[in-house]
């Protein structure tokens, strides 16, 4: 098992690392929509929320070559899953930017998140 730590990206915000590689899998933390830039919580809406997440976690695949198309499975909490359809838009557009074939995915609604956030998500790569 090895310890991943990037450059860019928004820090963990507790006692965990951002991502562990196991063999060719890297498993990620859940990422909050934190702006690595700034620090700030983007939490106006899920759609911004998920944008953010989307490039934090894009942003430290480039760090180790990789990028979304490598991504085999997303976990996605929302405390909004009555707004999933503005999620699954912004989802669907990100990934399709880059590859035709979508990761393996699971939806949790739940009743809060860390930081208060409306999203997170953690993911699966093949590295
Ligand atoms: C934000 C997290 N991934 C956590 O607190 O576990």
């Amino acid at each position: 098992m090895e310890i991943l730590k990037f450059e860019k990206g928004p820090k963990a915000v507790g006692p965990y690392s951002s991502a562990v590689k196991v063999g060719n899998l890297i498993f990620f933390s859940g990422i909050l929509p934190i702006d690595p830039e700034s620090g700030e919580l983007v939490n106006d809406s899920v759609e911004h929320a998920t944008e953010q997440i989307l490039k934090n976690l894009s942003l430290m695949l480039s760090e180790v070559g990789l990028s979304l198309k490598n991504v085999v499975k997303t976990t996605i909490f929302t405390t909004k899953l009555d707004e999933f359809a503005k999620i699954n838009e912004v989802y669907q557009k990100h990934f399709e930017a880059i590859t035709k074939d979508f990761p393996a995915r699971s939806t949790v609604g739940v009743a809060s998140l860390p930081k208060g956030a409306l999203v997170e998500m953690e993911f699966i790569v093949e590295a």
